[in-house]
């Protein structure tokens, strides 16, 4: 294991986002390669945190002043045994190797735990969308597809939505690919509802992540009626995992940005949550608008090198990270416990630091890891591709019970393998290693390719 890290680390010094998601793998997934001497001597460990393929590209795209911009374009196509490469494009300046890396190795297990054939991918760019037109946009998304097209394909690679990718983004990529390909196939997932995407999907990371949550609450004998919830991030996750929790009977008393977060002790009602979906996804505006709407609730401005994010320090029951990774480090975890939250659902991929994780571990939190909880998006963008390769469409209420169904299946599954390990209800080792197993087994089918 120690091997394994020191070979990943010295290949590719600056990747520590990488290095954290694998080092969690690795020391999980320990137990099942001591019970099977076949994956050391095939070098699983080895083969599996090495990408199939990674694509670095120039994208230079034109601003509204005329002047040339160039970003930088990324597709890491990291496991294909199960399936076509499956996963999102982040947009953001932070986006480099090693994160979409990280992204796309957590996306192996994730993929592999929704019982459907996806391998997984992840891409995005640097290219910053805040503050840019529409125009802007669209050149950008074009100049992307003017390079990525060549990659992928509906049996080959299916990108989707990320952080700075949504409806709008997912439509100015399918066009150009469509133009580039001459062709209409379901090469994208997330699309608009009539051109070939499915409903629930815009609400199923969010919506699963809630009903992944209510699993865990079961086991407990209790429901999400009356649970107060702390929710980070006002995105498409934070969204749905709020309106998904406003349904079961629980109240949201926060909700975030980049630049801070608010806090409505009454909660956030339905109409508030209207506010929100409009502020972000059309106005495009920050969450401080929030307070100045609804005075009854408070804006905190949050820098990011604080040591601790206030948001987490409020009395609650659950908490759903829906922002993006390390945004609950030790002092955040401690703050939770201290809080009274007894159960954390990741929204976000990798948003608990491994300190942060084994605060919640050792004081008895429920804690399902974002490749378990956030599942759901990802299974439905499996179930679009499923409906564009029959060209139907089924309705809400299908798609929604599939979703659910999935939900309490990966549910059942992390519990199951992590009880096979002697690991009791730890659902981030029964994830690692149901995710693992399966993968594993398939690249052993497939021979050393
Ligand atoms: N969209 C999807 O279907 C899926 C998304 N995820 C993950 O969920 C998280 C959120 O993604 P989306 O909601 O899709 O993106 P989004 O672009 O709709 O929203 C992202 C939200 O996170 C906030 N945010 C971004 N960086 C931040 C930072 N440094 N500090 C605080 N807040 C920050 C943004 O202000 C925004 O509210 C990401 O970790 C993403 O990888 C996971 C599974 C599927
Ligand atoms: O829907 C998809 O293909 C990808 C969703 C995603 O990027 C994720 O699960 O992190």
């Amino acid at each position: 294991m120690e091997q394994i890290m020191s070979l990943i680390k010295e290949r590719d010094p600056e990747q520590r986002e990488f290095h954290q998601a694998v080092q969690e793998v690795v020391e999980t997934v320990k137990p099942v390669l001591d019970r099977n001497m076949e994956y050391r001597q095939q070098a699983v460990l080895k083969r599996i945190t090495e990408p199939e393929r990674v694509i670095m590209f120039r994208v230079p795209w034109m601003d509204d002043d005329g002047q040339v911009q160039v970003n930088r374009g990324f597709r890491v196509e990291m496991n294909s045994a199960l399936g076509p490469y499956k996963g999102g494009l982040r947009f953001h300046p932070s986006v480099n190797l090693g994160i979409i890396k990280f992204l796309a190795f957590e996306q192996v297990f994730k993929n592999s735990l929704t019982t459907l054939a996806m391998g997984g991918g992840k891409g995005g760019s640097d290219f910053n969308p805040k503050g840019k037109s529409d125009g802007e946009v669209m050149r950008f998304c074009q100049s992307f597809m003017a390079e990525l097209y060549r990659h992928i394909g509906p049996n080959t690679d299916v990108p989707a939505g990320d952080i700075g990718v949504g409806a709008r983004e997912i439509g100015y990529l399918f066009g150009m690919y469509k133009k580039l390909k001459n062709e209409f196939t379901g090469v994208l997932t997330g699309k608009s509802l009539a051109w070939g995407g499915s409903l629930i999907r815009p609400e199923a990371t969010g919506y699963g992540n809630v009903y992944f949550a209510a699993e865990m609450l079961a086991t407990r004998g209790q429901t999400m009626e009356g649970k107060t919830c702390l929710v980070s991030g006002s995105g498409n996750v934070a969204q749905f995992t709020t309106e998904k929790i406003l349904q079961l009977g629980g109240k949201v008393v926060t909700l975030s940005d980049s630049s801070g977060y608010i806090y409505d002790e009454a909660g956030i009602t339905k109409e508030k949550l209207d506010y929100v979906k409009q502020l972000k996804n059309i106005q495009r505006g920050r969450i401080a608008e929030y307070a100045k709407q609804y005075p009854e609730a408070v804006y905190t401005p949050v820098d990011a090198n604080q040591d601790a994010n206030p948001i987490w320090a409020h009395k609650a029951d659950c908490a759903m990270p829906c922002a993006t990774q390390n945004e609950i480090n030790k002092q955040d975890a401690a703050h939770l416990v201290a809080g009274g939250v007894f159960l954390v659902s990741e929204g976000a991929n990798m948003p608990s630091t491994p300190e942060a994780i084994d605060i919640l571990l050792d004081n008895g939190l429920l804690y399902a890891p974002g490749k378990a909880a956030n599942a759901g998006g990802v299974a439905v963008s499996g179930l679009e591709m499923a409906q564009n390769s029959m060209r139907l469409s089924w309705p809400r209420e299908e798609v929604d019970a599939r979703l659910k169904h999935i939900m309490k299946s990966i549910h059942k599954t992390c519990l199951d393998a992590a009880s096979e390990y002697g690991a009791g209800q730890n659902y981030l080792v029964g994830a690692n290693i149901a995710g693992f197993t399966k993968v594993v087994n398939a690249m052993l089918d497939q021979g050393l390719v």
